[in-house]
């Protein structure tokens, strides 16, 4: 027997950061849209925990007990009583330390397999429960759509998004650690005074209605962390000009980086802006993808001896 479970990518279309609080955590206005690029897991019942990893950026994935996924099982396991006796594979299509909540993703999509897998039937409050220890970000991955998260990210309420918007994700060459960026933030910031983080009613409106023109008007500006993130990878500033002189409606960094994101006007603009972006040489690779995608979603359960999974 064996559960898939496919988990969507992220982006911030707003990531207003407050100042650092004594946790070290920063409070955020953090709006998140699931994007269509997906890694998917998959649990085995096995004689231990083990993970393993394949697809672009495997080989920067941990596969002992710090992996994400396996925390998330060993939650599960430990809430219910039970052991993590699972074998977990996480087919990896999301960027790795790229600023799409990869990991988080990976995280969630575990939790949902495991907990199917295992039948431990947790409730949907429980789940998100387990997301907010495992990451700031899990509980989106989980949820998927659109929602504000407040709070340092894990507090969560779904917003309505009136139609498709379409993207293009250049993925930069190297990794940015997201500890790193929020730190860069804190320097940038020393002794100036940090506004508390506001979500726009603007942007709300410009989701709800599914309007690009009002989307591209908002995000110059609206990612928090673009100037940290700048500062410590300085070529991104090139990827985001050959994206926008290749037509983009909007271009900023994907929450801490360095993946860079553009907003196209639609479909057959976005594959303008992905080979624009190709050509420039200034990315490793351009992957169009569409908003909003669905949060984490069993896509195979089998069972039995005709097991083929
Ligand atoms: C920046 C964002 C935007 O969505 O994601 P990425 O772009 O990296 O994917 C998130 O805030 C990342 O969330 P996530 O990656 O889950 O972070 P966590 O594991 O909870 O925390 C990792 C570290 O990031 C910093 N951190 C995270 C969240 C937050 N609100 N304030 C912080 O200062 C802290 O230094 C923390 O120790
Ligand atoms: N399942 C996982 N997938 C990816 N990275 C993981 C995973 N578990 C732990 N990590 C660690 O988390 C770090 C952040 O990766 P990721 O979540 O992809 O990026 P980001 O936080 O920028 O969205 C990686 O450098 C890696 O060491």
């Amino acid at each position: 027997m064996s559960v898939t479970v496919r988990v969507p990518a992220k982006v911030n279309v707003q990531l207003a950061v407050g100042g650092a609080r004594p946790d070290g955590f920063h409070d955020l206005a953090n709006v998140f849209l699931a994007v269509g690029l997906y890694d998917e897991v998959t649990a085995t019942p096995a004689d231990e925990l083990t993970v393993t990893c394949a697809g672009p950026g495997a080989d920067q994935v941990p596969l002992d007990r710090t992996n994400l996924a396996a925390r998330a099982a060993l939650a599960l396991a430990e809430r219910h009583g039970i052991e993590a006796a699972v074998h977990l594979h996480i087919a990896k299509d999301i960027p790795v330390a790229g600023g799409m909540a990869g990991g988080s993703a990976d995280a969630a999509g575990a939790l949902l397999a495991c907990d199917t897998l295992w039948g431990t039937n947790a409730s949907g409050a429980e789940l998100l429960d387990i997301c907010a220890e495992l990451g700031s970000d899990v509980p989106f991955s989980l949820v998927g759509g659109a929602a504000l998260g407040t709070g340092r990210g894990e507090r969560l309420q779904p917003l309505d998004v009136g139609g498709t918007f379409h993207w293009v994700f250049a993925v930069a060459d190297g990794g940015l650690s997201t500890p790193a960026v929020y730190r860069e933030f804190d320097r940038l910031h020393e002794g100036a005074e940090v506004p508390e983080p506001v979500a726009s009613q603007a942007l709300f409106d410009a989701l709800a209605k599914g309007d690009v023109e009002a989307l591209a008007a908002f995000l110059p500006g609206s990612n928090g962390l673009q100037p940290a993130a700048l500062s410590l990878f300085p070529k991104l500033a090139d990827t985001l000009s050959e994206g926008e002189a290749a037509g983009a409606l909007a271009a900023l960094v994907s929450g801490s980086g360095p993946t860079t994101a553009f907003l196209a006007r639609d479909a057959e603009s976005a594959q303008t802006i992905a080979e624009g972006l190709l050509a420039s040489g200034t990315c490793r690779t351009a992957r169009v993808a569409d908003s909003p995608a669905p949060g984490a979603t069993v896509v195979q359960s089998s069972q039995g001896q005709d097991d083929t999974a």
